[in-house]
């Protein structure tokens, strides 16, 4: 790949549109401390308890509402007001199972299921089994769910507020922030994603940037603090999952603390109209890999399962977080862990948010696979590049679902 510029990286720092965006805006609603699902018309989503239930192949009632597990005596609700998508359940002993996708999808069909391994962090440490169990889901699907992961989820349903209160704040305020490289500050809603809307931070790994973030936004005390704790957390989560990862694969000891990370916060303005169409088209992840807080009350992210090529929903599960493997996790992984293609399709007519921390690169902004995972039978997959370089080559091929890799090929 041709050297490419890399005037705009700051010492330090990466960049990063990590993956690609997509839709809109409004609504007015004052930052409060909400419980979950505050924003839908129906009650509270309770938070994920440890593995209990098991979720199967079953009958859905409609596009993106479907029983709870074990059924409940909750009130009659609104059809989209109901647990979405796995929003509330309990998480299943060891595997999610998610729908397969598409709009052609009737009420009553019985649906396959992809399976969304749960992971819990705190065993994943120290158990051989959860170590290769979460070995072998980012090197199949590219993507997991992991469980204790320690941060409160009283900061989670804040958090979830802050960022509401943030959508909300008037269009120039918005607009402050600003681009650290192209692609990472504040993405108004477009002609070509004209429901997706979002906020970002780089480096959310760096107590200063958060600052500079929340100062920009002139955003009241208590919104910084959320967003301030809640990055620090996040920022252990991510590195701990990721030297968990690492690990489960051979390396011991790797940390990846110092590697830049960039925060996305995504408002989808869904209205009755919407229902149907997508939200942000397909594309992996750039960085290492992605904590994502989905929204636990309006689902619609698809990842691509590889067995069947197909897209499959994947289920929202309170408290939990999802965990995507983007293109450099491939690279560094010499091929070994799968970057995930997903898109977001808007399945019910009220906003969505979602939370996402993205560990980009190595500090130095050079990938390359360990010498560990190279030998005589795994040859060199990828040239070693840098992270910067490879973000423009996405954005410049318009390659943003993974293609771009093979350019990189050793
Ligand atoms: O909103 C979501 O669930 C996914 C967002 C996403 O894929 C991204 O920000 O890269
Ligand atoms: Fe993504």
């Amino acid at each position: 790949m041709a050297k490419l510029t890399r005037n705009a990286r700051r010492v330090g720092r990466l960049s990063g549109h990590t993956g690609d965006t997509p839709a809109a805006s409004r609504q007015r609603v004052p930052w409060r401390r909400e419980p979950l699902c505050a924003a839908r018309p129906d009650k509270a989503a309770p938070p994920v308890s440890p593995v209990t239930a098991s979720v199967s192949r079953r009958t859905h009632a409609s596009k993106y509402s479907r029983p709870s597990s074990p059924p409940t005596k909750a009130k009659p609700t609104p059809r989209h007001a109901r647990k979405p998508i796995g929003g509330g359940r309990r998480v299943p002993p060891g595997e999610q199972k998610a729908r397969p996708a598409g709009r052609t999808r009737q009420r009553g069909t019985a649906m396959a299921a992809v399976e969304v391994p749960v992971i819990d962090l705190r065993l994943a440490g120290a158990s051989q089994e959860e170590s290769a169990r979460l070995r072998a889901a980012c090197e199949r699907l590219g993507c997991v769910r992991v469980t204790g992961h320690g941060v409160p989820p009283e900061l989670l349903a804040e958090m979830k507020a802050a960022v509401r209160a943030l959508f909300d704040l008037p269009d120039d305020a918005k607009r402050r922030n600003a681009d650290v490289i192209p692609g990472s500050g504040y993405v108004p809603p477009s002609a070509a994603n004209p429901l997706y809307e979002a906020f970002g931070l780089l480096d959310a790994a760096a107590p200063a940037d958060v600052d500079a973030f929340c100062a920009r936004l002139d955003a009241p005390p208590h919104l910084r603090a959320t967003v301030k704790s809640y990055a620090e957390r996040m920022h252990d989560v991510i590195v701990d999952v990721a030297g968990k990862l690492a690990s489960s694969l051979g390396l011991e000891e790797h940390s990846f603390k110092d590697w830049p990370c960039q925060f996305r916060i995504n408002r989808y303005n869904y209205t009755e109209g919407t229902v149907g169409s997508p939200g942000v088209q397909t594309h992996t992840d750039s960085g290492f890999l992605t904590v994502l807080q989905e929204d636990e009350c309006v689902g619609g992210l698809e990842v691509l399962d590889p067995a069947t090529g197909e897209f499959v929903p994947v289920d929202p599960v309170a408290g939990s977080f999802l965990i995507n493997i983007g293109d450099v996790g491939t690279a560094w992984s010499n091929g070994r862990l799968h970057n995930v293609r997903h898109r977001v399709q808007c399945v019910a007519p009220v906003p969505r948010i979602s939370i996402a921390m993205f560990l980009l690169a190595p500090k130095d902004d050079r990938v390359s696979a360990p010498e560990a995972f190279v030998d005589e039978g795994h040859p060199r997959r990828y040239r070693e590049f840098n992270y910067d370089d490879y973000r423009r080559l996405r954005l410049s091929t318009g390659e943003r679902a993974g293609e771009a890799l093979a350019r990189l090929a050793a």
